[in-house]
């Protein structure tokens, strides 16, 4: 098919990557960058209004950021988009917007490098990104999970366990500290937790960082996968934390990391505790999970009328040494691609397009945190769900003696 410059639908877009581009949707960085090609403009509002939702008929509309920050995304080589859930006027309550980012990124040095190195090297790339951030006053931004580090739990080598410091004191929360501060910003820091206090331990968490620089608190990934290439549960096990929602300047927000997006019940917990947007930070590839990719965050967000960002780590990371996985494939030295393609959803059913599944990112989005209370009257889950029957069935299905509900066709 060929792009549809010649009757006027639009310019090629700036998303084209040649098709052999690590990652690379037939040569675009994402499918709306491919939809945008060879969809004429007018039909392509009418596909994304069914594809992503809409606001009043039109999809989430684009928000205009400054020359300076589209300058340096430019220069610095990531994408930036940017867009705005709107809320309808209310009479009796002002409009709660605020500025949200998620950022999304490579690791920079190969994994043979030094560990010191290679971690310092991520710190620049994203100290580059959450400058562009602060300058487009973002006021609360999540990293991606385990952002200053490999995502090495594949190999189930010990030594990656090197880079697990403490969530309080550690050079990871140092850094963002500093960032908050400067940029009276809210961060949320996904890392690999060493527990002192408790020998060591080690645990997948995310550390939220006020915009003070003070450490508000953390939270521990609740679901650890055993699946694929995802060995992650020989270096740490579920999480101790519940369902923390963490009160900020900005907003009340909470974090469901990577795998726990699987998990609808997860993500009530979070709803339950007045969560209005909740993080998703993770690590994922494509012939694993990118089928699912569009759909968990954005049922999470509907069903429990709060905003979500789905945050995902890009590239290809290759180890020293092969892994094997127990699902029957060769030994092998890569995860596989991790498909970026951040997002956000909103409580409406809306989405925002996704950002390059090929290079780092900055997605930012306004959010008007009324949208939630609106979505709930009109649509009223709250209202309607049955949490005692819900808490009912759970407890006797714990029960080791528990009988499934069913009822058989006696004329079997
Ligand atoms: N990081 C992580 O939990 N990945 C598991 C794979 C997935 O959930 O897509």
């Amino acid at each position: 098919m060929a792009p549809l410059e010649a009757d006027g639908a639009r310019p090629p877009s700036s998303g084209k990557r040649p098709a052999t581009t690590p990652g690379s949707l037939a040569g675009f960085e994402s499918l709306e960058q491919l939809l945008k090609e060879y969809v004429p403009s007018d039909k392509l509002e009418e596909a994304l209004r069914v594809l992503h939702g809409s606001k009043s008929g039109k999809p989430v509309s684009e928000l205009p950021l400054s020359e300076e920050v589209l300058s340096s995304a430019e220069k610095q080589d990531f994408d930036i988009q940017a867009y705005q859930f709107s809320a309808a006027a209310e009479q009796l309550r002002a409009p709660r917007v605020v500025r949200v980012g998620v950022v999304q990124n490579a690791i920079v040095l190969p994994t043979t490098a030094p560990y010191a190195k290679q971690r310092q090297a991520i710190f620049n790339r994203v100290k580059s990104i959450v400058e562009a951030a602060g300058a487009a006053s973002v006021k609360i931004l999540c990293l991606q999970e385990a952002w200053p580090m490999p995502f090495a739990f594949c190999t189930r080598e010990r030594e990656w366990s090197e880079f697990a410091e403490s969530a309080e004191t550690g050079p990871s929360t140092r850094f963002c500290q500093d960032l908050a501060r400067k940029h009276n910003m809210v961060l949320v820091s996904p890392i690999l937790e060493r527990d002192e206090a408790h020998g060591g331990t080690i645990w997948n968490t995310a550390v939220v960082i006020g915009n003070n620089g003070n450490v508000i608190g953390k939270h521990r990934k609740n679901h650890i996968p055993r699946v694929g290439d995802f060995n992650e549960s020989t270096y740490y096990l579920e999480g101790n934390t519940g369902h923390p929602v963490f009160e900020t300047a900005f907003g009340k927000i909470a974090i469901n990391i990577c795998y726990g997006r699987h998990h609808p019940l997860n993500w009530m917990g979070f709803g339950l505790n007045g969560a209005e947007i909740v993080f998703n930070p993770s690590a994922t590839v494509g012939e694993l999970s990118e089928p699912m990719w569009s759909v968990e965050a954005r049922n999470a967000a509907i069903a429990n009328t709060y905003f979500v960002a789905a945050i995902n780590r890009v590239g290809t990371e290759t180890f020293p040494n092969a892994f094997t996985s127990g699902d029957g494939k060769g030994a092998h030295k890569d995860f596989g691609h991790f498909y970026g393609s951040s997002y956000f959803a909103g409580p409406d059913a809306s989405r925002t397009p996704s950002l390059s599944r090929c290079r780092d990112g900055l997605m930012i989005a306004d959010m008007d945190l009324n949208l939630c209370q609106q979505v709930k009257d009109k649509w009223g889950f709250r209202l309607t769900a049955r949490y005692e029957m819900y808490a009912k069935l759970l407890s006797e299905y714990v029960k080791p003696d528990f009988v499934p509900q069913v009822i058989k066709d006696p004329s079997l």
